[in-house]
């Protein structure tokens, strides 16, 4: 059982509603409770599983909502992960935390469909750029702005998943507010012509959402199925290759904070 970092790196507590927390509205957080290189799963099972089985010493710093925090070193970095929940409005709430938490880099380590036949559940798609068919990176952006990654941590990200997999592929992903809607089946393949391989939902906030908030970002998604079952309602992931690319995604994305971190220290 993980234990609240207060509990045991002598930092202040203070109580999850006060004012001050309320400053990051979404993850609760304060200034030094979170380190410069965070992921952004979507899932807070998936923040827990990272914070116990790839930090050291990975600690609690706060829940709220579907918003988890932890804290820990890797690889003697210091590294966080902050799940985003499900959907694009809270991955944009978590990104505008981020400058006031000093965050350098951010990296969503997700699961996503594919409408792409030559890819395979557990296959990792590095994020080259993404449709924004999602509402909440337009409140922030007009549509004619692109939502494209940082491309030096995408380049890093890039090569550590090759360094770990012969089934890294890179490419678009299609970010939708709908995971099972009447046009999927369509509104995929005519995307796939043009060179998208992964839809998830949160995507293109956090790319659209890195480039005001100033905070470089990029994505990993693990291969979960291919959205044409999805379409037809064979919802069922294929839930042992989904964690084999998740675990392929997390490594890949602590790695190119590794390889990243020199640059962003003094
Ligand atoms: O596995 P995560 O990171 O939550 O990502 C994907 O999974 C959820 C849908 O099942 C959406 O959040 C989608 O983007
Ligand atoms: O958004 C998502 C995430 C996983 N799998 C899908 O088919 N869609």
């Amino acid at each position: 059982m993980l234990e609240t970092i207060w509990d045991t790196a002598n930092r202040r507590q203070v109580e999850r509603d006060s004012p001050e927390r309320a400053a990051c509205r979404a993850t609760r957080c304060l200034p030094g409770e979170i380190a410069p290189h965070v992921l952004l799963p979507g899932d807070p099972g998936r923040a827990r599983l990272i914070a116990e089985q790839y930090f050291d010493n990975g600690q609690l710093v706060m829940a709220n909502r579907e918003f988890h925090s932890y804290t820990g070193t890797y690889k003697g970095l210091p590294v966080s992960v902050i799940s985003t929940g499900l959907g694009s409005p809270g991955a944009a709430m978590v990104m505008q935390d981020l400058p006031r938490l000093g965050v350098r880099a951010a990296i969503r380590v997700g699961t996503c469909g594919t409408p792409d036949p030559d890819l395979r559940p557990g296959d990792v798609i590095v994020a080259t750029g993404a449709v924004r068919d999602e509402g909440a990176s337009k409140k922030h952006m007009p549509d004619i702005f692109p939502a494209v990654p940082d491309f030096d941590l995408t380049a890093a990200l890039l090569g550590a998943a090759r360094t770990l997999t012969d089934r890294a592929a890179y490419g678009l992903v299609l970010t939708s507010d709908g995971f099972r809607y009447p046009g999927l089946a369509e509104e995929s393949a005519l995307y796939a012509g043009a060179g998208v391989r992964g839809v998830d939902m949160e995507c293109s906030a956090i790319m659209v959402l890195g480039q005001v908030c100033k905070v470089p970002s990029a994505c990993i998604l693990s291969v979960d199925g291919h959205t044409g079952n999805v379409a037809a309602g064979k919802l069922a992931p294929d839930g042992e290759a989904r964690d084999r690319g998740i675990r392929t995604a997390i490594t890949a994305a602590l790695d190119a904070f590794v390889a990243i971190g020199q640059s962003h220290h003094g």
